[in-house]
């Protein structure tokens, strides 16, 4: 139905990538098809697109319309609001420690094995109040937005007690709320085993299946469930279990499946019908193709293994070649990827995932929104989808992961409304 008058028409853009096209998540060639037009337009009423495209084809679709507001790209780039798909938001404390650690030799598990990395945070995450959790995460937010995040998915997962794993829900429940961000929450109760059931993790687990997530659910705090399924984390058939309680309560299902070793991670993601299965560097073939065939997102997350200084990166090359949509995130967490930059993943992702500019935005745009449940409202700058777009100072495409280490976004708009402008944030 066409509106009665255009809230806000962006004109005179120099790159618009539209990534128009069929719904669902893109593979293989289809993740370089961007839907690119030069010299585009688009037109927003209601928070909604439309009409997006060649600047003219917008003009005369909107002819008669009143035009409320007009906003000159002045030639910049342009693309769909970006998708974090996976991040660890909400925490108290940070891990600066684990630095030198790491140049010492330590590896990710054997800091954690020591009860430090995810469970220090743990530590700082339960003595923190939900007012100071909620000033942090606040603050990293406002950073992914000025990157150019309007979307993104938070999980819990460093409280582990139920009252906890609650607070931190909460908190991302009231981001959601005030910020202009949206939030799409997770539980993750079943991140880590806690000190107090060291050696006891059947116990744990079934802490998790029979108290915390009904309790989630009744409190409507998590529309997915992740388990980080790891040699000494929790085990397949632990996961597997945890995953089966929760897809009965009617959770959508998640992974960190395959990170560190090849556990079979990816195969369990597929049998359980997980929307998205994350990390993957060690997956294998079989695994990918179980993916393939079960219409399983990879979420790839170049910054943690950089930042791990990983010996080699997920094989996103050969997901691409296999017909596995691929999606990228930050993984923000205070450990093995303490980055809110969008930006600096998509560099990475080019420089160690082997991708293209063109693979990558498909990867933090259409696919990212798919593997968060909301492949159907964002993701894309198609008519009736959510006005979230950004505006960067870039000529074209390849020249923001090129130019890196640095913040390119000058505009982002979030349901129609502008709220970063000239890279920095609109006041309320
Ligand atoms: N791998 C497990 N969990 C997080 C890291 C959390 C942390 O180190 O605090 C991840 O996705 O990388
Ligand atoms: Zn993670």
């Amino acid at each position: 139905m066409k509106p009665e008058r255009i809230d806000l028409l962006v004109h005179n853009i120099g790159v618009l990538v539209t990534m128009g096209g069929r719904p669902g998540p893109r593979r293989g060639r289809e993740m370089s098809d961007v839907g690119l037009v030069t010299g585009g337009a688009v037109a927003i009423a209601d928070g909604k697109i439309v009409a997006a495209g060649a600047e003219a084809d917008v003009r005369a679709e909107i002819a008669g319309l009143p035009v409320e507001r007009t906003l000159d790209a002045e030639g910049r780039l342009v693309t769909p609001g970006l998708v974090d798909p996976h991040t660890h938001l909400v925490h108290g404390g940070s891990r600066e420690n684990e630095l030198v650690l790491k140049q010492k030799g330590l590896s990710y598990l054997d800091i954690l094995a020591q009860g430090g990395g995810i469970l220090s945070t743990v530590r700082a995450t339960r003595a923190a109040t939900e007012d100071e959790l909620y000033e942090k995460a606040r603050k990293s937010l406002d950073i992914m937005m000025l990157y150019g995040a309007t979307t993104v998915e938070a999980k819990s997962g460093y409280g582990l007690t139920l009252e906890d794993e609650l607070k931190q829900l909460r908190v991302t429940r009231r981001l959601d709320e005030t910020h202009p961000v949206d939030l799409v929450s997770t539980f993750m109760g079943a991140h880590a085993v806690p000190s107090e059931y060291k050696g006891r993790s059947a116990e744990y687990v079934k802490l998790v299946i029979e108290e915390m997530l009904p309790e989630v659910k009744r409190q409507g705090l998590a529309e997915f469930c992740d388990v980080f399924c790891e040699h000494g984390v929790f085990s397949v058939d632990e996961s597997r279990a945890i995953l089966a309680a929760a897809k009965e309560l009617g959770f959508g299902l998640k992974l960190h499946a395959d990170e560190i070793e090849p556990l079979g991670g990816a195969q369990l993601a597929a049998e359980m019908g997980c929307i998205s299965a994350e990390h993957l560097l060690a997956a294998t073939d079989e695994g990918l193709k179980a993916m393939r065939d079960a219409g399983v997102i990879a979420v790839c997350l170049p910054a943690t293994s950089f930042n791990l200084r990983a010996k080699s990166h997920a094989r996103a090359r050969d997901m691409i070649e296999e017909g596995v949509p691929v999606a990228l995130s930050t993984d923000y967490n205070p450990g093995s990827s303490p980055t809110e930059s969008l930006q600096l993943v998509m560099t990475l992702a080019c420089l160690h995932l082997g991708m293209s500019p063109e693979e990558v935005i498909t990867a933090m745009t259409i696919n990212a929104a798919y593997a968060i449940g909301r492949g159907d409202q964002i993701g894309s700058l198609v008519p009736g989808k959510q006005a979230d777009l950004v505006l960067f100072n870039a000529e074209n495409l390849a020249y923001v992961p090129y130019h890196f280490g640095i913040n390119h976004v000058d505009t982002v708009i979030k349901k129609g409304r502008v709220v970063v402008a000239g890279g920095r944030l609109m006041e309320d």
